[in-house]
């Protein structure tokens, strides 16, 4: 069976993206307990593929990842996941946020909520661990008044409490995986492609330039370019570009011939399926034509559900927010407002192309949820703690 490496235990943010990669295919996922122990499993073939995370919308670059591939392991970049990470503060039942003293995370998740950290619990101490699951393990076997810091799907597995559902500290928060594996994707001539590179460059001026030009000539969009130190002299780097294409197509063909010839030790990753903006995965886990099979339509509904069950999530937070500025519930109705959101999503759904009646009648559902859940939160006060000295909405 088609077994995949990730940073484990179970319940990790990798071990969602392995989940999300695999989708409806049957396969195995395997928790390593490190990124290395994910790179010789791939090379060494104890797991067919590995997925690891390489960027995240908060933190930048995950170095390690990135020179790891650089360096001693030849493996290829055969896809990728784009994950919402939503970073959940758990206790163990019981434990009283103000009585915490620790905090355990994996250092990427620490980062993503400092200030949510600095701001509400000051006097815990920030404690990395090898991934978030690794954290919620740990506090769910200790009897102290300890914290983590990771996705809720890790407190179901530990057996611990959420108590703040979103910590990070940026809403958007998402992380971009690669999936490795020791051979390249068969290339395709078909968009939707991403190629990734790396290389070194001569010490000379327009070195960089040089290669950016081929780029620009042939109207090939780069989507990422980081440099990490080469870890030799002090100013040498290696260089990372990912662009829209497939070495299937000329034009990339062109261009890598062009890159082979202006740098040093290029290394081609591979081209790869984008994971498509809406965060569909069909194309991700397996080409165009996942599109045409009623397995493939499936998993592209389960990414679009996925992506729908995340914004109404968002949504409610923000209706929280804007019942904390509300004073009484006299001010929940607005019935103009109501009537400029149906408007424009009847609108919005028709430029989509979309069926503006199903539009206009969820809408109408998420507006009615929506007055219900602030009158609740003001009726219980929930909203009205921090809002005595707040202005009115406007
Ligand atoms: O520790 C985890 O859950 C991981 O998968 C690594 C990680 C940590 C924070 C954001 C994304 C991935």
């Amino acid at each position: 069976m088609h077994k995949i490496g990730y940073l484990g235990p179970r319940g990790t943010f990798s071990e969602e993206a392995a989940l999300r990669h695999l989708g409806e295919r049957k396969g195995e996922t395997a928790g390593c307990s490190s990124i290395e122990e994910i790179f010789s499993g791939v090379a060494e073939g104890r797991f067919d593929e590995g997925i690891v995370p390489v960027e995240n919308s908060t933190e930048g670059s995950v170095g390690a990842v990135l020179d790891l591939l650089a360096g001693p392991f030849n493996l290829a970049v055969r896809g990728e996941v784009l994950l919402p990470v939503c970073q959940s503060l758990m206790v163990r039942p019981g434990t009283r946020l103000d009585q915490v003293e620790k905090v355990f995370s994996h250092s990427q998740a620490l980062a993503q909520c400092s200030r949510f950290l600095r701001r509400e619990l000051p006097g815990a101490l920030p404690v990395e661990c090898s991934s978030t699951a690794a954290a919620a393990a740990k506090v769910a076997g200790s009897s102290r008044p300890w914290a983590a810091l990771g996705p809720a799907r890790a407190a179901a597995v530990y057996g611990l409490q959420v108590v703040v559902p979103a910590a990070n500290d940026y809403p958007d928060n998402a992380t971009r995986f690669w999936v490795l594996g020791r051979e390249q994707v068969p290339c395709a001539a078909a968009h939707g492609y991403k190629t990734s590179i790396i290389f070194g460059l001569q010490d000379r001026p327009g070195a960089l330039y040089a290669v950016l030009r081929e780029f620009a000539l042939r109207g090939i969009n780069l989507t990422r370019i980081e440099s990490r130190p080469a870890k030799k002299n002090l100013g040498d780097y290696v260089f990372f570009i990912d662009f829209l294409g497939s070495q299937g197509q000329p034009g990339v063909q062109e261009v890598l011939g062009g890159v082979a010839s202006l740098t040093v030790g290029l290394k081609i990753l591979g081209s790869y399926p984008a994971w498509n903006c809406a965060g569909t995965d069909a194309l991700a886990s397996g080409g165009r034509e996942a599109s045409l099979t009623l397995a493939g339509l499936r998993r592209e509904l389960d990414a679009v559900d996925a992506r729908i069950a995340e914004l109404l999530a968002q949504r409610t937070r923000l209706i929280d927010r804007v019942a904390s500025l509300k004073q009484n519930e006299g001010n929940i109705r607005d019935p103009l407002r109501e009537e400029q959101i149906l408007s424009r999503v009847r609108q919005l759904s028709l430029t989509a192309g979309g069926d503006t009646e199903l539009a206009e009648e969820v809408w109408r559902v998420i507006l009615r949820h929506s007055v219900r859940r602030q009158a609740s939160r003001l009726a219980s006060g929930a909203a009205g703690n921090r809002q005595q000295a707040l202005p009115q909405a406007p």
